[in-house]
């Protein structure tokens, strides 16, 4: 760590364990603190620490040790806490900030009111979430702080400039704070942490009072071993939190006891339904909660082990997020069959969920994004068997079935989850609240939510119109007529969706045709649609009805394919059975409009959906003017056709699509930031870009690219490296299985020398 002038002149650490010496050495190799103290009534503590160079003095008398100090932090256990407070009140000066590491609040804040007297001010309770596995002075760490999450559960009566002090403290130290209210910080540990302690504890007790237990260790699994390790946890420390935090552990337990009794109760009446949703939900339901944490990829938790997860967890979005490295030049050949319709899988479980009967689907994808839809309708009690393979069977629960979500509905990284279940939320009888990632929780939400409002809904976003989203619910909405001003479908969408619920009829006009899949996959799920030119109309009150679907290859991660083969020369690629919607076309106009060798082949429909196997060789390109009216029409491509128009001749200019400025990045400025950093020429707009290609030989140079976590840009600069001169490395590249799980291996096969690390 860089040494920096001291924040602190004196700091006295009371408690020289893990978490006490552990700020110790940080604070020392940061140069944080002028003078170290440390206090604790074990003498041989106290000499170890001297000896290891953590302090430079020590004492046993706690109030000598708190003498002079600017911060003290009491890391002693809880039920030491009161003790030590009356101790050093006495000898604390006036500015003195006291902060803690007690891992329940309530006792802790409990104590200090009563034994630090005017001091009490300038307490602000802290717990450090850090590993704990070893402990003791000798197991001191100056980095265990890093990238841990630090909870700060300041009371109404801190002072707000002490807390922030010890903000500046701990992230001095490179943690991250959060801040919590001292009962949602004791209640959410016990139900994370003391809850699962108790029950390791009572299994392992219940069952060796058993007659035979020693039969059942002996033939215990791994099963039981993995449940229950955490038996072996501190007995005394374990006693001290129990009873500290009684209330909290309390409630977790009886919550816990009610959902033991219901799946008592579903096995004791063969409840198949019932089964399997529970265990359908928890299936994922841990990653998620992991992934929601770390506010990452939800798949990347599920893939990872235990130990990646509580990393990821801890770390706070550090997931490992795989690096792509490029090796220039090849060509593609072959067959790839790329992944299912992301557009047409969201919409696949909503439809299916609302239906009456069991909706059969195949080619589902299996990616984030999707995954994030399937979850918030398990969350809602739908029963969703799957995905295997692609198949996922929806036991709909018909338009009014859904229950309300016990918590937040987390889309991760999905605009099209969030925006479309904003409409289907407005007209459901129960509140509910939606979040996502970092890069969804910066994105535009009042597009939909101010029509939405205008039809009678309740919905909430921040100042900034982004989420979290909350939808009051119970409200009843009247059907409108909405002209919109974006050409967006997940506004369109999302519009609809409401319209089920609406009295009378709602319609939706948009200033350019955009994807159409809600209107034909309601129709197909026999819901009555009429389109009238620009403008959509449904009537509210009607029921779905459930089919099978087979959802196409989709066009959107085609793209990058089409891109790829037109840009290596001696490339041919057969990508089959992708749908080719005409509203999802225009990736092909444009890149034919340039000049690109692609055929449709064999085109036939599938379950409403116009399908075809696309073979695309490589072509020589020529820089366009893309035409307006194709803009909705390959929205999501523009990144890929980035790619294509620096390998044309000649200058590509594009106006008119502001809109990639808040997809999941600023599609504009990281594509641009990109290139330019492979030497390309561009200049933007704030609604476009203009690229000067080059046609022959290397187009790119060698790079670092930094994906600004959005797949689409992530994939399109992979692509690129087939016309580089020396290697492309890009980083943060998590989220391109948010839409395009398998890119690396399918492309790889094809022959782009990409390898994944990380
Ligand atoms: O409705 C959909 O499935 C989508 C609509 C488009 O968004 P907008 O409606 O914001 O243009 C597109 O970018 C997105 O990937 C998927
Ligand atoms: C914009 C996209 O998706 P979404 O809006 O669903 O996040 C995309 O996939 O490119």
């Amino acid at each position: 760590m860089a040494q920096s002038a001291p924040l602190f002149g004196q700091v006295t650490v009371i408690g020289l364990g893990l978490i006490g010496g552990s700020l110790a050495a940080a604070l020392r190799n940061g140069g944080l603190a002028g003078r170290l103290v440390a206090g604790s009534r074990s003498a041989r503590t106290l000499e170890r620490g001297l000896a290891m160079g953590l302090v430079d003095a020590a004492y046993q008398d706690l109030a000598e040790a708190v003498r002079g100090a600017d911060l003290v932090f009491v890391a002693v256990p809880v039920s030491a806490m009161a003790d030590t407070f009356a101790a050093i009140a006495p000898a604390l000066g006036r500015h003195t900030i006291i902060t803690d590491g007690g891992s329940v609040k309530g006792p802790v804040i409990e104590a200090a009111r009563q034994h630090l007297g005017v001091h009490y001010a300038r307490f602000v309770p802290g717990h450090p979430i850090a590993g704990k596995e070893r402990s003791g002075v000798e197991a001191a760490d100056a980095a265990l702080y890093q990238r841990h999450r630090i909870i700060l559960t300041p009371t109404e009566a801190t002072d707000p400039a002490a807390t922030a002090k010890v903000r500046q403290l701990w992230t001095a130290v490179g943690a991250e704070v959060l801040d919590m209210r001292p009962a949602e910080h004791d209640r959410v540990l016990a139900e994370t942490s003391h809850l699962p302690h108790l029950l390791a504890f009572a299994l392992v007790d219940t069952l060796s009072r058993q007659g035979d237990s020693t039969d059942i260790f002996r033939y215990a699994a791994g099963g039981f071993r993995d449940f229950t390790r955490i038996a072996s946890s501190d007995p005394v420390m374990w006693h001290d939190i129990f009873i500290e935090n009684r209330d909290a552990v309390l409630a977790a337990a009886d919550e816990f006891a009610a959902g033991l009794a219901r799946f008592r109760a579903a096995v004791a009446n063969g409840d198949s339904e019932a089964l399997l949703g529970t265990m359908t939900r928890a299936n994922t339901a841990r990653a998620r909660f992991l992934a929601m944490n770390a506010r990452t990829s939800y798949t990347h938790a599920q893939g990872a082990t235990d130990e990646q997860l509580m990393k990821a967890d801890n770390q706070a979005g550090q997931a490992r997020n795989p690096v792509f490295h490029l090796t220039p030049g090849g060509r593609l050949n072959g067959q790839i069959r790329v992944a299912g319709d992301k557009s047409i899988s969201h919409r696949s479980i909503m439809l299916g969920a609302l239906a009456e009967g069991v909706t059969e689907i195949e080619g589902f994808l299996e990616g984030e994004d999707a995954l994030a839809t399937l979850e918030a309708f398990r969350d809602m009690g739908v029963v969703i068997e799957g995905p295997h393979a692609g198949r996922v069977r929806v036991h709909g629960v018909g338009l009014h079935g859904l229950k309300a979500p016990s918590r937040t509905l987390y889309m991760g990284n999905s605009g099209t989850s969030m925006r479309l279940l904003m409409g289907l939320l407005a007209g459901q009888s129960f509140a509910s609240e939606l979040t996502g990632d970092a890069s969804l929780t910066s994105r535009p939400m009042e597009r939909v939510a101010q029509p939405l409002r205008q039809m009678g809904a309740a919905i909430g976003t921040t100042g900034d119109g982004t989420p979290p989203v909350s939808i009051r619910g119970g409200r009843p909405l009247e059907g409108i007529h909405f002209t919109m001003p974006v050409a967006s479908a997940q506004v369109k969408s999302a519009l609809l969706l409401a319209g089920l619920y609406a009295h009378g009829r709602t319609s939706v006009t948009e200033p350019a045709p955009t994807r159409d899949h809600t209107e034909r996959m309601l129709a197909g799920f026999g819901y009555d649609v009429q389109r009238d030119g620009a403008t959509v109309t449904i009537t509210g009150g009607g029921g779905l009805t459930a089919c099978n679907l087979e959802v196409p290859a989709d066009i959107s991660s085609a793209a990058f394919f089409l891109v790829g083969a037109s840009i290596a020369p001696g490339s041919e690629l057969l990508l089959p059975h992708v749908g080719i919607n005409p509203t999802r076309t225009g990736i092909i106009d444009i890149l034919r409009l340039m000049g690109a060798d692609i055929q449709l082949e064999n085109e036939r429909d599938s379950g409403g959906e116009p399908v075809a196997d696309l073979r695309v060789r490589s072509a020589p390109l020529k820089g366009i003017t893309i035409p307006q009216e194709l803009v909705p029409l390959a929205i999501d491509e523009f990144p890929a056709i980035f790619i294509a128009a620096a390998c044309a001749e000649g200058e590509t200019i594009l106006h008119g699509a502001e809109e990639l400025r808040v997809k999941e990045s600023d599609r504009i400025q990281a594509m641009a930031d990109g290139l330019v950093t492979l030497g390309a020429e561009v200049e933007t707009y704030p609604d476009g870009i203009r690229i000067r290609g080059i046609a022959e030989g290397a187009a790119f140079t060698q790079g670092e690219i930094e994906s600004h976590d959005d797949h689409r840009i992530a994939m399109s600069f992979a692509i690129a490296a087939l016309r580089a001169s020396g290697p492309i490395t890009i980083h943060n590249c998590a989220n391109v299985a948010t839409s395009f799980p398998g890119f690396a291996e399918l492309a790889a096969g094809a022959g782009l020398g990409l390898t994944v690390s990380g």
